[in-house]
């Protein structure tokens, strides 16, 4: 989408793979440096000299992405770019937004390289860990719910056929897919916490909240209370019928947030869920191996994250 290369299986000394891995050890709860400078937040220009490797690769990282926006500004000024073909880049690049003057008047102004690099690279990381990790969670959960995989499977190929490469429609309609991929992410969220600050004092059911502090909202307690998701250590992927969601208050599950800053790549997120799994399960059958760990071991880097990666055995479907 930003004409960024990244594709690890080609160049396994890809920048951002290495920059990605950089990031989540930096900011992983079990790397002793985090932790220090989550717990004393003033500890963090002293703590940061320690933080070398991830410095360096942030150069690095972020030098790509001045490297695309600029061969794309020669590229768009020397041929130009049909609109049918515009890709992430050239949006943010060609796009202009509203800002609101000192005067109080609202303008319009296109985005600056150092605007796009931020946009582009919080993409990134909000995008990378976050589909990976989702990913993984559930091949883990089809090899250790073999009944849910196979309807799953049923589904794909009921709507999908031999079809190599699903249609967005297609996607859509893998409905036994969206349920499991929900329970996996009520079970294993990827982000299992949300947080806003307080713009103004106020006081919710007799709790008082003060304007400045960053309110954590820890979503994994609510999908683990029973009076919302009975037996809730059980992986029932039918909780997520039309019929059960409309029974729970929808606030009892945000896996991509809500409101005006909820997760902007959901649908992305969702699609390319669905099409991985898509291709994986038409050619495999996903089961337990001798060193698939259930539960799966979990660490926070600083999306939740399989600890030690996902063992499953496949066997090539006949
Ligand atoms: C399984 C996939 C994903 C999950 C579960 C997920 C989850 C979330 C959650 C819970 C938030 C916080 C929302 C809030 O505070 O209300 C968030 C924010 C964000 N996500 Fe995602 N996300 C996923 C995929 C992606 C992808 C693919 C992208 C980029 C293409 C992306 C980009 C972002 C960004 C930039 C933010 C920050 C938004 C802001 O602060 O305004 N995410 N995501």
């Amino acid at each position: 989408a930003f004409n960024y290369k990244g594709n690890i299986l080609d160049d396994p000394n890809a920048t951002l793979f290495r920059y990605m891995r950089a990031f989540n050890h930096s900011s992983s709860a079990d790397n002793p440096i985090a932790g220090l400078a989550r717990v004393f937040e003033s500890l963090t220009p002293l703590l940061k000299p320690f933080d070398k490797e991830h410095a360096m690769l942030h150069v690095q990282h972020v030098n790509e992405i001045r490297k695309c926006i600029k061969e794309e500004r020669e590229r768009l000024a020397n041929e130009g770019v049909d609109s049918a073909e515009r890709n992430l880049l050239h949006h943010l690049m060609l796009g202009t937004f509203l800002e609101k003057a000192e005067d109080g008047k609202w303008h319009r102004r296109g985005l600056s390289d150092e605007e796009i690099v931020a946009h582009i690279n919080s993409l990134i990381g909000g995008g990378l860990g976050t589909l990976n990790a989702s990913i993984e969670f559930v091949i883990h959960m089809l090899a250790v719910n073999p009944e849910a995989q196979q309807r799953v499977y049923q589904n794909i190929m009921d709507v999908c056929g031999n079809e190599e490469n699903p249609s967005d429609k297609q996607l859509k309609e893998l409905e036994e897919l969206d349920k499991f991929i929900l329970e996996t992410l009520r079970l294993l969220p990827c982000a299992p916490g949300l947080a806003r600050t307080c713009t103004e004092d106020c006081e919710i059911n007799g709790v008082p909240f003060r304007k400045g502090w960053v309110v954590r909202i820890m979503l994994c307690t609510v999908y683990n209370d029973e009076s919302f998701f009975p037996k809730p250590e059980v992986f029932d992927s039918d909780r997520f019928t039309t019929e059960e969601k409309e029974k729970r208050h929808p606030y009892t599950f945000l896996p991509y947030g809500q409101g005006p800053r909820m997760c902007p790549g959901y649908h992305i997120g969702v699609f390319q869920t669905k099409a991985a799994l898509v291709k994986i399960l038409r050619k495999y059958v996903i089961e337990s191996s001798p060193q698939t760990v259930d539960p799966l071991p979990v660490a926070l880097r600083p999306m939740l994250s399989p600890k030690d990666g996902v063992c499953v055995k496949l066997t090539k479907r006949t």
